[in-house]
C-alpha cells in the first residue's frame, strides 16, 4: 500500500512539475531563449522530475518506515535488555547519521560540478543539432566527439571524486559499528556471568543490533541520494526562475487604426553596451518603411523593441498616440505580424503552415494567400492547400516559402507588418517582385521592412538609415 501511494504521488508530483515547469517556460522572456536551447531545458526538466520523484519516495518509503523501525527497536532493546546498551545504540546511529550527513554536505560541491558540466552537455548537444548540416559540411566530427567527451569525462571525474570524498567517512562508520558491539558485548558479559542476563536476552541484543543496522544503513544511504537529487534539481530550479515577461495591461482591447508608428529618441542598450541610441522617425501606410544601415547599426533591435521583445532604455514608440508599452502583449501581437528572415515550415499541408494552429476560415485563408501572391501556385497543386511541403518545406521553393510565410502573416489580418529580410536569400528579381507586391497592400498595412539591398526601395518608400550619422530621407 505504502509503495503504491509513493509511487502515485511521487507520479503526481513529477506530473504536476513537469506541466508548471512548461508553462513557465512558454512565459520566459526573449532573453531566455538566447541563452538556453530546447535540449538543455529538457535535460533540466527530465533531471528535475525524476529527483523530485525520488525525494518523495525516499521520503514515503524509506524516511518514515527505517525511523518508525528504529524507535520501536530501541524501545523493545531499552525495555528487554539494558538501558546503557539502548544508549549506545542511539548514540551510534546520531553519529552514523550525522557523520553522512556532513560528509554528503563536504562533498556536493563535486555533484555540483558533475550537475553543470551535464547540463553544459546537454547545451552543446543543443547546439550540434541546429547546426548539424554545417559541422557536417566542415568535417567537425571529431571536434563535436571531442568537446562531448571532454565534459562527459568531467561528469564522471566530479562523481568519482564526490564518493571518493565520501569514503574515509563511510570506513569511519564500518569501525563505529565494530566498536558498538565490541562495547555492549563488553557491557553484557558482566552481566551474563551475574545471572542478569540469559543467553536467549543475548541472541535476542544480536537480533535487534543486526535489525538496527539496517535502518541506519537505509537513513545513511537516503541522505546520499537526496543529496544526489537536490543536485539534480538545480538546473531546473534556474530554469524555474528566470525572469518572464511583465503582464502589463493598462489599455484594453486595443486596435490601431491608422496603424501609424512613432518612433521618439529611442535607446536602448544590450549587457555590453552596443545597440541604438536616439532613433526618431515615423512609419505609415502609402508605401513600404524601410530600415537600412550598415551592419550592427540596430535593425533587428529596433524589430525586437517593436515586438515588445525588449524594452527601451528612452524614448517612446508610439501607435496611433498610444505608447505600446501599455498595450496588452495579446493584443499587440494580433495587431503585428512578422515575416523572418529564415521562415519555419512544418512537414504539414500548405493550409496548416499558413494557419499555424488558428482557427481555419476558408475566405481568409484564400484572400491572404492571394495577397502573398501564391493562391495561383497553390491552386495548381493536385491536393491544393493540403499538399505537403516536406521537411522544413524542402519541397518548395526560397521565393514560395517566403510567400507562404507572408500569407501566414497576412491571413491574422494585422495592421502592422514586419518584414525582417525577409527575401534578402532570393535573387533581386524575385524579391523586388516580393516587394512591389507587397507595395501594393501597404495601403491597409503599415509595412516596416529591413534591407540591405536598396536596389529594392521605390521612390514612394520611407528610408530610415539607422548608421550613426546618417539622416532619413
Ligand atoms: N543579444 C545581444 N546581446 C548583445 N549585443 C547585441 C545583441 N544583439 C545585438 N547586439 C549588438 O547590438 C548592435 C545592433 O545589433 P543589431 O542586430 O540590431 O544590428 P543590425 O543592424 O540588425 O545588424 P545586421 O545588419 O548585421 O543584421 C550590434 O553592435 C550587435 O553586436
Amino acid at each position: 500500500m505504502l509503495q503504491y501511494l509513493s509511487f502515485m504521488t511521487a507520479e503526481n508530483l513529477g506530473f504536476i512539475a513537469a506541466t508548471r515547469f512548461f508553462d513557465r517556460i512558454l512565459r520566459k522572456t526573449a532573453a531566455f531563449f538566447l541563452e538556453h536551447n530546447p535540449v538543455e531545458i529538457q535535460s533540466a526538466a527530465a533531471r528535475g522530475r525524476s529527483a523530485l520523484i525520488t525525494m518523495v519516495q525516499l521520503g514515503t518509503t524509506i524516511f518514515f518506515p527505517a525511523a518508525a523501525q528504529l524507535l520501536l527497536t530501541i524501545a523493545t532493546l531499552g525495555a528487554l535488555v539494558n538501558i546503557q546498551i539502548a544508549a549506545i545504540v542511539v548514540a551510534y546511529g546520531a553519529a552514523a547519521i550525522t557523520l553522512t550527513w556532513s560528509s554528503t554536505r563536504r562533498a556536493r560541491v563535486f555533484l555540483d560540478r558533475a550537475v553543470d558540466a551535464g547540463q553544459e552537455n546537454a547545451r552543446f548537444v543543443g547546439n550540434v543539432m541546429n547546426a548539424m548540416d554545417t559541422l557536417r559540411h566542415f568535417g567537425s566530427h571529431a571536434w563535436m566527439s571531442q568537446r562531448f567527451t571532454m565534459k562527459a569525462r568531467e561528469v564522471r571525474d566530479n562523481c568519482r571524486a564526490y564518493v571518493l570524498q565520501r569514503l574515509p567517512y563511510i570506513a569511519v562508520l564500518g569501525l563505529a559499528v565494530a566498536l558498538q558491539f565490541a562495547v555492549t558485548l563488553l557491557l553484557l558479559v558482566p552481566d551474563y556471568q551475574a545471572g542478569v542476563v540469559t543467553i536467549g536476552d543475548i541472541v535476542l541484543f544480536n537480533t535487534l543490533i543486526l535489525q538496527l543496522s539496517m535502518p541506519f544503513e537505509m537513513v545513511a544511504r537516503a541522505i546520499s541520494d537526496a543529496s544526489r537529487s537536490r543536485a539534480d534539481l538545480i538546473p531546473l530550479t534556474r530554469l524555474w526562475g528566470a525572469p518572464e515577461e511583465r503582464r502589463t495591461s493598462h489599455t484594453h482591447d486595443f486596435t490601431p487604426s491608422a496603424g501609424q508608428l512613432s518612433f521618439e529618441d529611442i535607446g536602448y542598450a544590450y549587457e555590453n553596451g552596443r545597440g541604438v541610441t536616439n532613433v526618431s522617425f515615423l512609419a505609415g501606410r502609402g508605401g513600404i518603411t524601410f530600415l537600412v544601415g550598415e551592419t550592427g547599426s540596430g535593425k533587428s533591435t529596433i524589430f525586437r523593441l517593436v515586438l515588445k521583445s525588449i524594452a527601451p532604455d528612452c524614448g517612446r514608440i508610439l501607435v496611433d498616440g498610444t505608447d505600446i508599452t501599455g498595450i496588452d502583449r495579446t493584443d499587440w501581437y494580433a495587431a503585428v505580424a512578422v515575416v523572418p528572415q529564415d521562415v519555419m515550415l512544418l512537414n504539414e499541408s500548405l493550409a496548416d503552415n499558413i494557419l499555424l494552429g488558428r482557427p481555419r476560415d476558408e475566405v481568409r485563408l484564400r484572400a491572404a494567400s492571394e495577397k502573398a501572391a501564391i493562391l495561383p501556385f497553390i491552386e495548381a497543386q493536385p491536393e491544393g492547400f493540403e499538399t505537403t511541403v516536406g521537411e522544413r518545406g524542402l519541397k518548395l521553393s526560397g521565393g514560395e516559402r517566403q510567400r507562404i510565410a507572408i500569407a501566414r502573416a497576412l491571413y491574422g489580418e494585422p495592421a502592422i507588418l514586419l518584414l525582417d529580410e525577409a527575401s534578402s536569400a532570393l535573387d533581386e528579381r524575385t524579391e523586388r517582385d516580393i516587394m512591389d507586391h507587397i507595395r501594393s497592400l501597404a495601403e491597409d498595412v503599415t509595412v516596416l521592412a529591413i534591407t540591405h539591398r536598396r536596389g529594392v526601395i521605390s521612390t514612394t518608400d520611407v528610408v530610415v538609415d539607422l548608421t550613426p550619422c546618417a539622416c532619413q530621407t
